[in-house]
């Protein structure tokens, strides 16, 4: 299908810097466990939540909002609003219905863009007054305090929440995401586009009426199944979307075995075909025999020792785990090694050039994962960097730069196979990488195994910034042609679980042009895996 072919051809050129932490789009996880934390406080919806209103009546929605107003960063009542034209139409009564007050949040852009319609678990509410959806907020507020509805709106806290959803992050971070992007997460459930695109009854004298009406009510069943959190569950909830409104009406008739459209049936409506379960990229892609991880325990730390006692490239241990060579007031961080004179100015020219060769381009992370188990490209104002890929077609055979491959394969004790293709990396004057993390979780399983090392090759002498931080060990490494700098993104004592410590970001350059290379090893054989795209 051209769909299919697109996305797999995008997706051989992007980074996969998946699950970015801390980027604009997304706030830092101090900042996610405290509003975890507040909502928690204030989110159980009992008689708690009424308190004495104005005129002595019992009043819950002054308590309503009350929690908005705990949460200083989305308070629901706008009280910048000063102009009343409309406010005839929206305001069912005060202080209830209207748009949020978040500076950053534009509703009336927002409406104007066609977001009330794309993404409606935030606008919906959020934007009450600007999508003209005040109705249904009442309604809903009201069986809420009514007490025929367990919960208020059924709504995302943030913008973002549907993206988020969408990229597993309900499994991967419960804490905040269950709280705050309920309808994302489908903690409550509102409409059928809580999982795809929202779904069409054909006209009430259509034949297929009656059927189509009995798929859609059987499908909110089956979606909020897949949607309580397990193991499997946690794997497939995100990507199993309803591509198209008819999904339902064609289930009727399309995903039986004998259908010559039950492929496209069974992936792109996955959740009115109940086939959410061969969505699973385990069982797509499942890890051949003989494809073991390259590192067991222990195998990071012998590998990081040995490159310091071997000395070779003038390694500097920047920060090391506690070890027999203990050093007293010395913290237990992971290992962070300079390898001082790693490349020679020949090679690191040969990369800059082949980068050229090819082009940089804007660097993108990975998306929202489609049922197919290709990726949208996520232009990300948190990178603004461009890239090119040391691919096959640009480096194999080069009898300078393969050299380089072979020795970050040897001084890390893995295999050429683990090794993603490099990245060359170009940064002009203001442009950056904001803090994140290289580990994909969703690569766990995977036959790729995940990232479990990141090898980082300056090849140029910056003339001010472009330095690469670690702000949760509070080191910085100012970019020195010739030196690469390595360190892992999993723990040594199981090598496919997220070192967490080894977030970091690459500041922005100030003067001059950065360029620099990943190359990103993996636990298990890459390049195979990425022949049979199961990466
Ligand atoms: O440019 C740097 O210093 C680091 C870049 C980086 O972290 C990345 O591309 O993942
Ligand atoms: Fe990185």
């Amino acid at each position: 299908m051209i769909y299919k072919r697109m996305m797999t051809h995008l997706k051989k050129n992007k980074d996969k810097n998946a699950i970015v932490i801390a980027t604009t789009a997304k706030p830092p996880i101090f900042f996610l466990a405290a509003v975890a934390l507040l909502s928690s406080l204030v989110s159980p919806m009992d008689d708690v939540l009424c308190t004495a209103g104005p005129d002595g009546e019992e009043d819950c929605r002054a308590v309503y909002v009350e929690r908005d107003v705990l949460d200083e960063n989305f308070p629901l009542v706008d009280e910048n609003d000063d102009d009343d034209d409309d406010d005839d139409n929206y305001f069912l009564s005060a202080g209830e219905c209207v748009d949020t007050n978040d500076p950053e949040i534009d509703c009336r852009s927002l409406a104007r863009s066609g977001e009330c319609e794309s993404n409606p678990g935030f606008a919906k509410y959020r934007c009450a007054r600007s999508c003209g959806t005040c109705d249904d907020f009442d309604a809903a507020y009201n069986a809420w305090r009514d007490g025929t509805a367990n919960t208020g709106p059924c709504t995302d806290e943030y913008r973002e929440c549907k993206n988020w959803a969408a990229m597993g992050e309900c499994g991967y971070n419960p804490p905040f995401m269950l709280v705050e992007c309920q309808r994302s997460c489908m903690v409550c459930f509102e409409d059928t586009d809580q999982f795809g695109v929202h779904q069409e009854l054909p006209p009430p004298d259509d034949e297929h009426y009656d059927e189509t009406l009995a798929i859609i009510d059987r499908t909110i069943e089956y979606m909020k199944e897949i949607w309580t959190p397990s193991a499997l569950n946690n794997r497939i909830n995100y990507k199993c979307r309803n591509m198209d409104g008819e999904c339902c009406a064609w289930a009727v008739t399309r995903c039986g075995d004998d259908h010559e459209e039950r492929e496209y049936m069974r992936t792109n409506c996955a959740p009115a075909c109940q086939t959410c379960h061969l969505l699973d990229r385990t069982i797509q892609c499942p890890i051949e025999e003989g494809n073991d991880p390259v590192f067991g325990p222990g195998d990071m730390n012998a590998m990081f020792e040995r490159i310091m006692d071997d000395g070779r490239y003038n390694p500097r241990a920047l920060s090391r785990p506690w070890s027999k060579q203990r050093v007293d007031g010395e913290s237990d961080g992971p290992w962070i090694v300079l390898l001082e004179n790693f490349i020679t100015d020949e090679e690191a020219d040969a990369l800059i050039a082949a980068g050229h060769r090819k082009g940089y381009e804007r660097s993108t992370d990975v998306g929202v994962e489609n049922p197919d188990g290709t990726f949208e490209d996520d232009l990300n104002d948190g990178r603004t960097s461009t890239n090119s890929w040391c691919d096959v077609e640009l480096c194999q055979g080069d009898p300078i730069i393969m050299p380089v491959i072979e020795r970050i394969a040897t001084v890390t004790s893995t295999n050429v196979n683990n090794s993603e293709h490099i990245q060359l990396l170009r940064y002009e004057p203001g442009q950056f990488y904001q803090q994140h993390h290289d580990y994909i979780e969703y690569q766990q399983g995977l036959p790729c195994g995940v990232r479990m090392l990141t090898l980082f090759l300056y090849l140029n002498d910056v003339e001010e910034g472009g330095d690469t931080r670690f702000p949760f060990l509070d080191i910085t490494v100012q970019p020195r042609r010739r030196s690469a700098l390595l360190w892992p993104s999993s723990l040594d004592e199981d090598p496919e679980e997220k070192d967490k410590r080894t977030e970091h970001e690459a500041l922005p350059v100030i003067r001059g042009i950065k360029y620099g290379a990943n190359a990103w090893i993996h636990t298990r054989n890459y390049r195979e895996a990425e022949e049979r795209d199961c990466t």
